[in-house]
């Protein structure tokens, strides 16, 4: 009896459950104990599905955290291949219903997990990320963190983004500034954060802290994020490698403005809860 199937995409973690085959129920409480790296199975976050409705394939991501995320590109990448692995769709292009929107999704390679998704297109809109404020294009605003003043370009892809652009970054910087902003007041719905060094105009090099998540290796929507953000301050072509410390994501971003992602996806194994762990997840009931 299999309950959850491990993947990752770039060493993005995630663990994938799919309700027709278990029954686990996706409380707060279960996702944080399915999710706990030393007392759980570990990982970035979960991806529930499919979920059959209206003649959509619906996925529903969830964070550590236990907070339920819009989007997620390393995610509908992984669950794409988990969708190809498993026989549930019978061609290589296909749209997946996500909270964010739709996506295109075409696998390219389905053995080497090389998926490419139509993210949709990406605001800046201050009332559509959001950010708290008069109506206005987020870009390039000052921000006061730990006695610094950032600037920063928010915008959403589905889910909230607040792109720091910056000479040097480190792993520490992201967690010492990521923590900050992800739950500053001026995000109502917290946000992602990458710190971006332009290395060229088709490269730039990321660094990641994820809105119920932490520090991540790799994250699909901040490399659409960051590429956007760059394009938009005219630092980047439209064609642009994303490097991240778990390697690199292309970003194609298409003159109708939406925003291409293709990548990589990994499977890593499959399993089921024994014993007391699963008696404690069946007996959480959904609220
Ligand atoms: N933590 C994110 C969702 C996962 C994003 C990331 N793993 C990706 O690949 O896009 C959020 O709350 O919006």
């Amino acid at each position: 009896m299999t309950d959850f199937y491990k993947y990752h995409a770039l060493g993005n973690d995630y663990i994938v459950i799919d309700p027709s085959k278990t029954n686990v129920p996706m409380t707060k409480k279960n996702i944080q104990t399915i999710c706990a790296r030393h007392l759980g199975i570990g990982s970035d976050g979960i991806l529930y599905g499919p979920i059959f409705e209206d003649g959509q394939i619906k996925l529903r991501i969830f964070n550590p955290d236990g907070s339920e995320a819009e989007k997620s590109g390393n995610g509908i990448r992984i669950f794409s291949k988990y969708l190809g692995d498993f026989r549930y769709v019978n061609s290589n292009e296909f749209l997946l219903s996500t909270l964010g929107g739709e996506v295109t999704v075409e696998i390219i390679n389905l053995r080497e997990g090389l998926i490419k998704v139509d993210m949709g297109t990406v605001t800046f809109q201050s009332n559509l990320i959001p950010v708290v404020g008069k109506r206005r294009e987020v870009i390039q605003e000052s921000i006061e963190v730990n006695g610094e003043s950032l600037l920063v370009t928010c915008l959403s892809i589905g889910n909230p983004h607040c792109v720091v652009p910056l000479k040097e970054i480190s792993k520490e910087k992201a967690i010492s500034l990521g923590s900050i902003l992800e739950n500053n007041s001026f995000f109502p719905n917290r946000t992602n954060v990458q710190l971006m060094k332009v290395i060229d105009p088709q490269n730039i090099y990321i660094e990641i802290w994820e809105r119920g998540a932490g520090y991540t290796m790799a994250s699909g929507s901040s490399s659409c994020a960051a590429a956007s953000a760059a394009y938009e301050l005219g630092l980047v072509d439209r064609v642009v490698k994303v490097h991240m410390p778990g390697g690199e994501i292309d970003i194609d971003i298409k003159l109708n403005g939406h925003v291409y992602m293709t990548g990589t996806s990994t499977t890593v194994a499959q399993g089921e809860f024994l014993e007391e762990f699963k008696t404690g997840l069946m007996s959480d009931i959904m609220p």
